[in-house]
């Protein structure tokens, strides 16, 4: 632990999830004040009354005390001198404007937002509070909530951190050091670089998400598929002139369309590798369908790249046929299947 509790930065983290939980615990466990910001009464009541809890792969169970409170409790926030310092917003990428809409009157002029979140969301968070208070990272962290107040601790990933002109700015160096209390981050100039590569990424878990298994299990059986989704992202990401980053064994390098084939492979098998060392196995988007039955983040997740790909003529049938996939399991106009995957790889390969 760094300083004193005097020097440690007060955090404010809307969206106290499966992401937002944890950096929330491992910030307040490092001598941080925290507040979290969540919709869920019975997590803020929970987490008020127990303080927050992150339950260890061996099922040992921490807690942090750490004040919670709902959007709509705002008004017993103390006076700050000046509004809310440093924000991590690490709500579903559906809830952001509303997120950011919150957080924007009560931002300090020389705060910022941190997006900790599956997607392409700081375009909307800058678009209410400025490019000068928007900060970008990549992160991927493996967690559920798993109980209002508990956090299942499902293994720690890359977490990458800069400022969106790709200066490694003073404020950034300050809050990689913060979040090291939970894991590897690290400060960046290409934080979108990472975060296409966690799009590609993303793709193939929301793919892996429609069959019952974990995400190892659908990059092992459909290799050709995992590419050519992963190649979709990254043929967006190259027209706006996105220059791909590598994290965690997903080599970007692998998904070049003249990439050497033994070299691809490889890469497949030591990803695939390296998730079966991490406790969780299977994705939110998984978990949103199967056990809290509600609406995933895909659509919102996959707009922007889908938006693009319009824009710039980019033919994307393997995304588009994952998102329209998944809007049917939410609606439950279709079950998780095996034949769900085929259906993508049917549409990756024009058949
Ligand atoms: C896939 C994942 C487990 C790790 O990136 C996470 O993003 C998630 O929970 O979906």
């Amino acid at each position: 632990m760094s300083g004193t509790a005097a020097q440690r930065r007060a955090y404010t983290v809307v969206g106290g999830g499966a992401i937002g939980g944890t950096i929330a615990f491992h910030l307040a466990k490092a001598g941080h004040p925290v507040l979290v910001v969540d919709q869920d009464t019975e997590h803020v009541g929970a987490i008020s009354d127990q303080g927050l809890g992150i339950r260890r792969p061996d099922g040992r169970v921490e807690r942090q005390p750490v004040r919670a409170i709902t959007p709509d409790g705002a008004d017993a926030l103390p006076a700050t001198g000046g509004g809310l310092g440093a924000v991590v917003l690490a709500v579903k990428a559906q809830a952001t404007d509303p997120a950011v809409r919150w957080i924007a009157p009560r931002l300090a002029e020389d705060g910022f937002v941190v997006s900790l979140q599956n997607g392409l969301c700081e375009e909307q968070i800058a678009a209410e509070v400025g490019e000068r208070r928007t900060v970008t990272a990549f992160v991927n962290l493996f967690a559920d909530l798993v109980a209002p107040g508990l956090i299942a601790d499902g293994g720690a990933g890359a977490l990458v951190v800069g400022e969106l002109d790709g200066r490694v700015s003073p404020r950034v160096e300050r809050l990689v050091t913060d979040l090291r209390a939970w894991g590897p981050a690290v400060a960046h100039p290409n934080v979108a670089g990472h975060l296409w590569s966690k799009q590609s990424y993303s793709v193939v878990g929301a793919t892996s998400a429609l069959v019952d298994v974990p995400i190892h299990e659908t990059i092992e059986a459909h290799p050709d598929m995992t590419v050519a989704l992963a190649r979709e992202v990254y043929a967006v990401g190259a027209a706006i002139g996105v220059h791909p980053e590598s994290f965690d064994h997903w080599e970007a390098g692998a998904f070049a369309v003249d990439a050497h084939l033994p070299y691809t492979r490889q890469v497949l098998a030591d990803f695939c590798g390296w998730l079966r060392t991490q406790p969780k196995n299977k994705t939110g988007i998984w978990r949103d369908l199967a056990v809290r039955k509600r609406p995933t983040e895909v659509p919102a997740m996959l707009a922007p790249v889908l938006r693009l790909a319009d824009d710039h003529g980019i033919n994307c049938p393997g995304i588009r046929t994952v998102v329209r996939l998944i809007g049917e399991l939410e609606r439950g106009e279709r079950r998780m299947d095996e034949s769900n995957v085929t259906e993508v790889e049917r549409a990756v390969s024009g058949r």
